[in-house]
């Protein structure tokens, strides 16, 4: 009897791989292609679309000859690809406009900030489901959309296509400008903030906010589907399923139940949990996204905890600063010495991600003393993914009400024993690890012999996962708690770099958004002391600030009333612009923010990192956030009002 195998492709941010598996989910077959990243400008990250098909017409005839097979015996074909990143092309050259913009890239941090202020944003996440962040695909199209000439008339014609990676694959695949198919599947297009999640359509209103025009978009289809057969690089195999490459690594991992949840780890990692057919909106700074459609039954949701630089971080160690020539090299490094020796990196290349979402903050190796070595350096670089795939835990269990139990885990960077026990260690639960670790292919390739039948249904690919590693839990748990809130400290020193700290995520620890402030309103006094600065802008916002400031902390976390009531030098200041009255109100107010900031940082901050637990923190840091954003909000709106029963001191 003929073989019959399944085709993935696997998309991926560094590399684009396409393997054969036959009917017992094994491997047969695996070719790779990686691609250059292009890094024009600090915090850009490009990717060329053209080299990345070309790839694929190299390694899809190999893999098949490396099976000794034909096209005729694929079954079918499904796609998982790097989501978010932003491919547009012209319709009739199938050439694309300019190179691809990669998830990681934060160009659009103005775009965003600015449609932060515009006054449908408060609707966006209910909307799509995500925050307002450089990570998704929309800012982006309205950056290019915006910057190249005639481009916005092209788009609404038609004639220039957008994308992400299986879309631009698909069409490709399909003839591309001859006939090519312009589809997308739902879990891609719930990460463009451009779908509306419950109708899983694109949204009038959403398009409107983002000013992207409906005709250069593809058509939504489910994750399972025969969107076509392909008339190229190797005719006649139908194309079946697709899938973000996060969720098809959910359904490689065999997380079709509420409650599973799985990590990938690789160039960044992601955390999901399948959270059923309903979605879940987040509270904590997760994401609600779409795990994945059958075919016309009913979507399942996921709750999504996303980390932008994880392995990345080991490739910089790597390529950027030469202290290991390849990626295994760290964990032999940072066995040379036994901890991090008081060294923590916090990654933060294109902002922070979640829980956060701070996009303004930039990278920090913090606790530097001449005791640390590279090794130290190398464990530092381990550890924060350990950290943050337990910020993420975190924020995961408060807004599902339920706790990780188990966390399953994929991708390059499990390779690394040192960092799989540290995650059992951090978080607390065991980790395993399947036998199979290329789980988004898998995942893509169950989806696609699904579609047509291969395989029958569900149960039959869970009896595929088997257990092939487990780390269990072995650390101290006074020392655990020691290192996160050193990590979490670390992580506050991150916010503001660029600019001013947005409004918290909800959700943050009450410690963090204290600090930021506080780190803002240092920066702005020292800003106010320049004169060719923009007084007039700075002045605005630090009255704002401080006003928000001071009310959010008397009235979450100290009995209102007590302090300097600093409302009239808040007024002096805004009222009358440089003169000498508003110079001496600026004085003041700065000398009794710089007592306030030593004392509460001395005092209260260190009191609430020894008796309020973490929940309790992430509680005072929703009311604070809360707070201090409508607060913010009135003042920017309306100017500064003396509201009866709300003093504005600071103490
Ligand atoms: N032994 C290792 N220890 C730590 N990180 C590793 C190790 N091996 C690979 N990595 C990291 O894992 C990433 C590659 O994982 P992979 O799953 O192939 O990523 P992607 O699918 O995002 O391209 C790289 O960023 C690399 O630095
Ligand atoms: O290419 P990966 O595996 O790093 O995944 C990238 C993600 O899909 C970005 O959201």
């Amino acid at each position: 009897m003929v073989q019959r195998y399944v085709m993935a492709i696997d998309q991926g941010t560094t590399s684009t791989r396409c393997i054969l598996f036959d009917a017992r989910g094994r491997l047969v077959s695996l070719a790779q292609r990686e691609h250059r990243q292009h890094f024009p400008q600090p915090g850009w990250v490009e990717h060329d679309a053209t080299e990345i098909w070309r790839n694929l017409t190299k390694i899809v005839p190999r893999a098949l000859a490396d099976a000794g097979a034909e096209p005729g015996q694929v079954a079918a074909l499904g796609i998982a690809n790097q989501r978010e990143t932003t491919v547009l092309w012209d319709r009739h050259t199938g050439l694309p406009v300019g190179r691809a913009i990669v998830w990681q890239d934060t160009r659009t941090d103005a775009v965003v900030e600015q449609l932060a202020r515009e006054p449908g944003a408060a609707r966006v996440r209910e909307l799509c489901g995500l925050p307002l962040a450089t990570y998704f695909s929309a800012p982006r199209i309205r950056w290019l959309l915006e910057r190249t000439p005639g481009l916005r008339e092209r788009a609404e014609r038609g004639d220039v296509l957008f994308g992400t990676l299986e879309s631009w694959l698909i069409w490709n695949l399909t003839g591309g400008p001859e006939g090519g198919v312009h589809v997308t599947d739902v879990t891609n297009a719930s990460r463009t903030m451009l779908m509306n999640l419950r109708t899983l359509s694109w949204d009038d209103e959403l398009l409107a906010f983002f000013g992207v025009p409906r005709a250069m978009l593809p058509r939504i289809r489910p994750s399972t589907e025969v969107y076509g057969t392909t008339s190229r690089v190797a005719p006649g195999i139908r194309i079946a399923a697709a899938l973000g490459d996060q969720q098809a690594a959910l359904f490689g991992q065999t997380c079709f139940a509420p409650g599973e949840a799985k990590c990938t780890y690789g160039t960044g990692s992601f955390l999901l949990l399948n959270t059923g057919t309903t979605p879940v909106p987040s509270t904590h700074g997760m994401l609600t996204t779409v795990g994945f459609r059958i075919g016309d039954e009913p979507a399942v949701y996921a709750l999504e905890g996303s980390m932008a630089v994880t392995g990345s971080l080991v490739q910089w160690f790597r390529d950027g600063l030469g202290l290991i020539s390849s990626a295994p090299e760290i964990e032999t490094l940072a066995r040379t010495v036994s901890d991090n020796g008081g060294c923590y990196i916090v990654p933060a290349f294109s902002g922070l991600f979640a829980p956060h979402w701070h996009s303004e903050a930039r990278g920090i190796i913090a606790g530097l003393t001449s005791y640390i070595t590279k090794g130290h350096l190398a464990r530092a670089v381990l550890e924060a993914t350990g950290w943050q795939t337990r910020e993420v835990v975190d924020a995961m269990n408060a807004d599902s009400g339920l706790t990780l139990s188990t966390l399953r885990v994929d991708g390059g960077m499990t390779a690394d024993n040192l960092l799989m026990q540290f995650v059992a260690d951090v978080l607390d639960v065991p980790v395993v690890r399947p036998m199979v670790a290329e789980t988004v292919s898998l995942g893509a390739a169950y989806a696609a012999g699904l579609s047509v039948g291969y395989w029958p249904d569900l149960e039959g690919l869970r009896r595929n996962w088997h257990r092939a590693g487990q780390w269990l839990p072995e650390m101290d748990p006074a020392r655990r708690e020691l290192e996160y809130a050193q990590w979490r400290q670390a992580v506050g020193l991150t916010f503001g770099w660029t600019r001013p700290a947005p409004a918290a995520a909800p959700g943050t620890d009450v410690i963090d958004l204290v600090q930021a402030d506080h780190r803002r309103l240092e920066e702005l006094f020292r800003e106010l002391r320049n004169d060719e600065a923009d007084r007039g802008a700075l002045v605005a916002e630090l009255t704002a600030l401080l006003a928000a400031h001071a009310i959010a902390t008397s009235r979450v976390l100290r009995s209102a009333g007590a302090g300097v009531d600093i409302f009239t030098d808040l007024l002096t200041l805004t009222g009358t612009g440089a003169d000498v009255d508003a110079e001496k109100a600026l004085l003041r107010l700065e000398r009794v923010v710089d007592e306030h900031i030593r004392a509460e940082e001395r005092g209260l901050l260190n009191q609430l990192r020894r008796t309020a637990t973490a929940a309790e923190r992430l509680g005072l840091g929703r009311a604070f956030a809360a707070e201090r954003a409508r607060r913010v909000d009135q003042a920017r709106a309306g100017g500064l009002r003396r509201e009866p029963g709300t003093p504005v001191h600071l103490s």
